[in-house]
Protein backbone atom coordinates (compact mmCIF):
# COMPACT_ATOMS: atom_id res chain seq x y z
CA UNK A 1 0.00 0.00 0.00
CA UNK A 2 1.11 3.47 -1.03
CA UNK A 3 1.19 6.42 1.69
CA UNK A 4 1.42 9.71 1.04
CA UNK A 5 2.35 11.62 3.78
CA UNK A 6 4.52 10.31 6.88
CA UNK A 7 5.44 12.49 10.04
CA UNK A 8 7.28 12.46 13.37
CA UNK A 9 6.55 14.55 15.96
CA UNK A 10 8.77 14.62 18.58
CA UNK A 11 8.38 16.54 22.28
CA UNK A 12 10.03 19.18 24.17
CA UNK A 13 11.26 16.93 26.57
CA UNK A 14 13.96 16.04 28.32
CA UNK A 15 13.06 12.67 28.08
CA UNK A 16 13.36 12.87 24.51
CA UNK A 17 17.13 14.22 23.35
CA UNK A 18 16.85 14.52 19.96
CA UNK A 19 13.29 16.41 20.05
CA UNK A 20 14.40 19.45 18.99
CA UNK A 21 17.56 18.31 16.80
CA UNK A 22 15.98 16.32 14.55
CA UNK A 23 17.98 13.49 13.46
CA UNK A 24 16.68 11.52 10.50
CA UNK A 25 19.34 8.55 10.89
CA UNK A 26 17.88 7.39 14.18
CA UNK A 27 14.37 6.87 13.18
CA UNK A 28 13.12 4.53 9.58
CA UNK A 29 13.17 6.62 6.65
CA UNK A 30 9.02 6.28 6.51
CA UNK A 31 9.11 9.20 8.93
CA UNK A 32 10.59 13.07 8.80
CA UNK A 33 10.39 15.33 11.56
CA UNK A 34 8.78 18.01 10.57
CA UNK A 35 6.48 18.68 12.98
CA UNK A 36 3.24 17.58 11.03
CA UNK A 37 4.69 19.23 7.47
CA UNK A 38 3.00 16.43 5.74
CA UNK A 39 6.08 15.12 2.89
CA UNK A 40 5.49 13.29 -0.34
CA UNK A 41 6.70 9.85 -0.46
CA UNK A 42 4.72 8.94 -4.12
CA UNK A 43 4.90 5.88 -5.08
CA UNK A 44 6.57 4.71 -1.68
CA UNK A 45 5.37 1.57 -0.49
CA UNK A 46 5.24 1.26 3.65
CA UNK A 47 5.08 -1.68 5.46
CA UNK A 48 1.00 -2.35 6.54
CA UNK A 49 2.78 -1.89 10.36
CA UNK A 50 4.86 0.87 9.65
CA UNK A 51 2.71 3.62 11.21
CA UNK A 52 1.39 6.73 8.91
CA UNK A 53 2.51 9.27 10.73
CA UNK A 54 3.74 8.98 14.55
CA UNK A 55 4.31 11.32 17.39
CA UNK A 56 6.03 11.54 21.04
CA UNK A 57 3.48 12.80 22.86
CA UNK A 58 3.85 16.06 25.41
CA UNK A 59 2.29 14.61 27.78
CA UNK A 60 2.60 16.04 31.44
CA UNK A 61 5.87 14.04 33.18
CA UNK A 62 5.66 12.21 29.54
CA UNK A 63 8.16 9.31 30.16
CA UNK A 64 8.36 6.79 27.30
CA UNK A 65 5.37 7.33 25.39
CA UNK A 66 4.84 6.74 21.51
CA UNK A 67 1.98 7.92 19.50
CA UNK A 68 1.60 5.83 16.01
CA UNK A 69 -1.08 6.33 13.73
CA UNK A 70 -2.49 3.58 11.04
CA UNK A 71 -5.09 3.04 8.47
CA UNK A 72 -7.20 0.85 10.45
CA UNK A 73 -6.68 -2.18 8.74
CA UNK A 74 -2.84 -1.30 9.59
CA UNK A 75 -3.43 -0.70 12.87
CA UNK A 76 -4.23 -4.29 13.28
CA UNK A 77 -0.94 -5.66 11.54
CA UNK A 78 0.59 -3.39 14.01
CA UNK A 79 -0.74 -4.45 16.91
CA UNK A 80 -0.16 -8.16 16.22
CA UNK A 81 3.46 -7.08 15.66
CA UNK A 82 3.59 -5.78 18.46
CA UNK A 83 2.36 -7.79 20.96
CA UNK A 84 4.04 -10.39 19.48
CA UNK A 85 7.10 -9.07 19.51
CA UNK A 86 6.54 -8.88 23.25
CA UNK A 87 5.09 -12.57 23.77
CA UNK A 88 8.81 -13.04 22.35
CA UNK A 89 10.89 -11.10 24.72
CA UNK A 90 8.98 -12.30 27.64
CA UNK A 91 8.39 -16.28 27.26
CA UNK A 92 12.47 -16.19 25.87
CA UNK A 93 13.57 -14.22 29.14
CA UNK A 94 11.43 -15.41 31.70
CA UNK A 95 8.95 -18.51 30.07
CA UNK A 96 5.69 -16.57 30.94
CA UNK A 97 4.04 -13.91 29.16
CA UNK A 98 1.30 -11.62 31.31
CA UNK A 99 -0.93 -9.94 29.40
CA UNK A 100 -4.37 -7.97 30.96
CA UNK A 101 -7.22 -7.21 28.48
CA UNK A 102 -9.68 -4.53 28.08
CA UNK A 103 -13.36 -4.85 27.42
CA UNK A 104 -14.84 -3.02 23.66
CA UNK A 105 -13.00 -2.66 20.20
CA UNK A 106 -9.80 -3.91 21.66
CA UNK A 107 -10.20 -7.90 20.86
CA UNK A 108 -11.23 -7.50 17.32
CA UNK A 109 -7.88 -5.24 17.02
CA UNK A 110 -5.99 -8.47 17.93
CA UNK A 111 -7.47 -10.35 15.32
CA UNK A 112 -4.20 -10.59 13.21
CA UNK A 113 -3.02 -12.48 16.41
CA UNK A 114 -4.89 -15.40 14.88
CA UNK A 115 -3.49 -15.32 11.21
CA UNK A 116 0.25 -16.57 9.96
CA UNK A 117 3.04 -16.23 11.45
CA UNK A 118 1.65 -15.55 14.30
CA UNK A 119 -0.96 -18.21 15.15
CA UNK A 120 1.35 -20.96 15.01
CA UNK A 121 4.61 -19.44 16.16
CA UNK A 122 3.69 -17.24 19.26
CA UNK A 123 4.32 -19.46 22.90
CA UNK A 124 0.51 -19.40 23.61
CA UNK A 125 1.09 -21.92 26.12
CA UNK A 126 3.21 -19.58 28.14
CA UNK A 127 0.72 -16.94 28.30
CA UNK A 128 -1.23 -15.69 31.11
CA UNK A 129 -4.44 -13.47 30.79
CA UNK A 130 -6.10 -11.52 32.59
CA UNK A 131 -8.85 -8.54 32.50
CA UNK A 132 -7.89 -4.92 33.40
CA UNK A 133 -11.62 -4.61 33.88
CA UNK A 134 -14.99 -7.23 33.68
CA UNK A 135 -18.62 -6.46 34.04
CA UNK A 136 -20.33 -7.96 37.01
CA UNK A 137 -22.36 -10.21 34.55
CA UNK A 138 -22.16 -14.10 34.06
CA UNK A 139 -19.03 -15.23 31.87
CA UNK A 140 -22.01 -16.76 29.37
CA UNK A 141 -23.75 -12.91 29.16
CA UNK A 142 -23.07 -10.44 26.22
CA UNK A 143 -21.76 -8.04 28.00
CA UNK A 144 -18.74 -10.38 29.50
CA UNK A 145 -15.48 -9.02 28.65
CA UNK A 146 -14.31 -12.53 29.32
CA UNK A 147 -16.97 -14.05 26.59
CA UNK A 148 -15.77 -11.10 23.98
CA UNK A 149 -11.93 -12.18 24.62
CA UNK A 150 -12.98 -15.65 24.57
CA UNK A 151 -14.91 -15.82 21.55
CA UNK A 152 -12.96 -13.57 19.85
CA UNK A 153 -9.37 -14.64 20.61
CA UNK A 154 -8.99 -17.23 23.05
CA UNK A 155 -10.80 -19.91 21.84
CA UNK A 156 -8.62 -20.08 19.23
CA UNK A 157 -5.55 -20.23 20.46
CA UNK A 158 -3.72 -23.40 22.73
CA UNK A 159 -3.32 -20.77 26.13
CA UNK A 160 -4.01 -23.74 28.47
CA UNK A 161 -7.28 -22.94 30.25
CA UNK A 162 -5.74 -22.97 33.99
CA UNK A 163 -3.62 -19.66 32.42
CA UNK A 164 -6.91 -17.59 31.52
CA UNK A 165 -7.85 -15.82 34.77
CA UNK A 166 -11.37 -14.95 34.23
CA UNK A 167 -13.03 -13.33 37.51
CA UNK A 168 -15.75 -14.84 39.86
CA UNK A 169 -18.83 -14.45 38.31
CA UNK A 170 -20.97 -16.18 41.42
CA UNK A 171 -19.56 -13.31 43.22
CA UNK A 172 -20.97 -9.88 44.58
CA UNK A 173 -18.54 -6.81 42.56
CA UNK A 174 -17.10 -6.39 45.93
CA UNK A 175 -16.32 -9.93 46.61
CA UNK A 176 -15.31 -10.37 42.78
CA UNK A 177 -12.91 -7.42 43.07
CA UNK A 178 -11.30 -9.18 46.46
CA UNK A 179 -11.32 -12.32 44.96
CA UNK A 180 -9.38 -11.30 41.76
CA UNK A 181 -6.85 -9.09 44.14
CA UNK A 182 -6.28 -12.68 45.98
CA UNK A 183 -5.62 -14.67 42.97
CA UNK A 184 -3.02 -11.93 41.76
CA UNK A 185 -1.47 -11.79 45.07
CA UNK A 186 -1.48 -15.68 44.80
CA UNK A 187 0.38 -15.43 41.56
CA UNK A 188 2.85 -12.28 42.65
CA UNK A 189 3.77 -14.71 45.32
CA UNK A 190 4.37 -17.82 42.98
CA UNK A 191 6.07 -15.72 40.65
CA UNK A 192 3.55 -15.94 37.38
CA UNK A 193 3.17 -12.40 37.94
CA UNK A 194 6.44 -9.92 38.75
CA UNK A 195 6.45 -7.51 41.48
CA UNK A 196 7.32 -4.30 41.03
CA UNK A 197 9.05 -1.95 43.71
CA UNK A 198 6.15 -0.23 44.78
CA UNK A 199 5.03 -3.61 45.54
CA UNK A 200 2.35 -3.38 42.92
CA UNK A 201 1.94 -6.16 40.49
CA UNK A 202 4.08 -5.49 37.52
CA UNK A 203 2.13 -7.28 34.32
CA UNK A 204 4.55 -8.15 31.15
CA UNK A 205 1.59 -5.64 29.14
CA UNK A 206 -1.47 -4.33 29.81
CA UNK A 207 -3.98 -3.46 26.64
CA UNK A 208 -6.41 -0.56 27.30
CA UNK A 209 -9.30 0.75 25.06
CA UNK A 210 -10.30 4.81 25.82
CA UNK A 211 -13.76 5.88 26.09
CA UNK A 212 -15.14 9.03 24.54
CA UNK A 213 -15.00 10.54 27.92
CA UNK A 214 -11.66 9.39 28.23
CA UNK A 215 -12.11 6.19 30.65
CA UNK A 216 -9.66 3.72 30.67
CA UNK A 217 -10.42 0.23 32.03
CA UNK A 218 -13.34 1.36 34.66
CA UNK A 219 -12.01 4.19 35.78
CA UNK A 220 -14.31 7.10 34.65
CA UNK A 221 -13.44 10.72 34.54
CA UNK A 222 -13.82 12.59 38.11
CA UNK A 223 -14.99 9.11 39.62
CA UNK A 224 -13.10 8.69 43.27
CA UNK A 225 -11.63 5.26 42.54
CA UNK A 226 -9.22 7.44 40.01
CA UNK A 227 -7.63 7.94 43.62
CA UNK A 228 -7.38 4.87 44.84
CA UNK A 229 -3.94 3.83 45.88
CA UNK A 230 -3.63 0.96 47.95
CA UNK A 231 -5.84 -1.88 46.28
CA UNK A 232 -5.28 -3.97 43.44
CA UNK A 233 -8.40 -4.45 41.88
CA UNK A 234 -11.83 -2.90 43.06
CA UNK A 235 -15.21 -2.36 42.00
CA UNK A 236 -17.89 -0.12 40.58
CA UNK A 237 -21.54 0.19 40.84
CA UNK A 238 -22.62 3.44 39.32
CA UNK A 239 -20.41 3.02 35.88
CA UNK A 240 -22.02 5.76 33.53
CA UNK A 241 -20.78 3.11 30.31
CA UNK A 242 -23.29 0.08 31.07
CA UNK A 243 -23.47 -2.30 32.42
CA UNK A 244 -22.94 -0.21 35.76
CA UNK A 245 -21.51 -2.95 37.96
CA UNK A 246 -17.93 -3.47 37.48
CA UNK A 247 -15.04 -4.52 38.53
CA UNK A 248 -11.12 -2.77 37.72
CA UNK A 249 -7.71 -2.64 38.20
CA UNK A 250 -6.57 0.29 40.26
CA UNK A 251 -3.84 2.91 38.68
CA UNK A 252 -1.01 2.00 40.99
CA UNK A 253 -1.48 -1.97 39.03
CA UNK A 254 -2.18 -0.16 35.69
CA UNK A 255 0.97 2.04 36.21
CA UNK A 256 2.97 -1.16 37.23
CA UNK A 257 3.45 -2.47 34.37
CA UNK A 258 6.30 -3.32 32.01
CA UNK A 259 4.53 -2.05 28.91
CA UNK A 260 1.14 -0.51 28.23
CA UNK A 261 -1.00 0.21 25.09
CA UNK A 262 -3.80 2.29 24.27
CA UNK A 263 -5.65 1.52 21.46
CA UNK A 264 -8.02 4.09 20.09
CA UNK A 265 -9.81 4.46 16.97
CA UNK A 266 -12.76 6.79 15.46
CA UNK A 267 -13.43 10.48 15.26
CA UNK A 268 -15.44 10.16 18.71
CA UNK A 269 -12.64 9.66 20.48
CA UNK A 270 -10.80 12.64 18.66
CA UNK A 271 -11.49 15.14 21.62
CA UNK A 272 -10.43 13.20 24.45
CA UNK A 273 -6.95 12.20 22.53
CA UNK A 274 -6.09 15.68 22.00
CA UNK A 275 -7.16 16.37 25.84
CA UNK A 276 -4.68 13.64 26.72
CA UNK A 277 -2.27 14.30 24.12
CA UNK A 278 -2.08 17.94 23.76
CA UNK A 279 -3.87 19.11 27.01
CA UNK A 280 -2.81 22.21 28.87
CA UNK A 281 -1.07 20.62 31.98
CA UNK A 282 -2.79 22.10 34.11
CA UNK A 283 -6.63 21.11 33.32
CA UNK A 284 -8.03 18.66 34.89
CA UNK A 285 -6.92 15.34 33.56
CA UNK A 286 -8.95 12.40 31.76
CA UNK A 287 -8.11 8.99 33.06
CA UNK A 288 -6.48 8.35 30.11
CA UNK A 289 -3.74 10.93 30.91
CA UNK A 290 -3.09 8.81 34.30
CA UNK A 291 -1.61 6.10 32.27
CA UNK A 292 1.69 6.23 32.94
CA UNK A 293 3.08 2.45 33.32
CA UNK A 294 6.94 1.95 34.78
CA UNK A 295 8.03 0.98 31.06
CA UNK A 296 6.49 1.72 27.77
CA UNK A 297 3.27 3.40 27.08
CA UNK A 298 2.56 2.93 23.03
CA UNK A 299 -0.59 4.49 21.72
CA UNK A 300 -2.17 3.16 18.60
CA UNK A 301 -4.64 5.67 16.75
CA UNK A 302 -6.17 5.84 13.68
CA UNK A 303 -6.60 8.72 11.67
CA UNK A 304 -9.95 9.25 13.13
CA UNK A 305 -8.95 9.28 16.79
CA UNK A 306 -5.87 11.86 15.88
CA UNK A 307 -7.52 14.09 13.33
CA UNK A 308 -7.32 16.91 16.19
CA UNK A 309 -4.03 16.11 16.98
O1 LIG B 1 -15.14 -3.14 29.43
C1 LIG B 1 -15.04 -2.00 29.10
O2 LIG B 1 -16.01 -1.27 28.89
C2 LIG B 1 -13.68 -1.46 28.94
O3 LIG B 1 -12.63 -2.22 29.26
C3 LIG B 1 -13.45 -0.07 28.54
O4 LIG B 1 -12.46 0.60 29.25
C4 LIG B 1 -13.17 -0.04 27.05
O5 LIG B 1 -11.88 -0.51 26.80
C5 LIG B 1 -13.34 1.36 26.51
O6 LIG B 1 -14.63 1.80 26.82
C6 LIG B 1 -13.12 1.43 25.03
O7 LIG B 1 -14.07 0.65 24.38
P1 LIG B 1 -14.24 0.75 22.82
O8 LIG B 1 -12.88 0.50 22.24
O9 LIG B 1 -15.22 -0.30 22.45
O10 LIG B 1 -14.73 2.13 22.53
Amino acid sequence: MAYTQSTTFLSNSPRFPFASLPNPSLHPPSVTHLFFRPLRFKGVSVKPHTPLYSLKASMAETKNVAVDVFEKEDLAVALAKYVADLSNKFTAERGAFTVCLSGGSLINYLRKLLEPPYVDSLEWSKWHVFWLDERVVPKTHEDSNYKLAFDGLLSKVPIPPGNVYAINDALSAEGAADDYETCLRHLVKSNVILSSASGFPKFDLQLLGMGPDGHVASLFPGHPLLQENKKWVTFIKDSPKPPPERITFTFPVINSSAYAALVVTGSGKADAVHSVLRGSQNSVKLPAALVSPEGELKWFLDKGAASKL
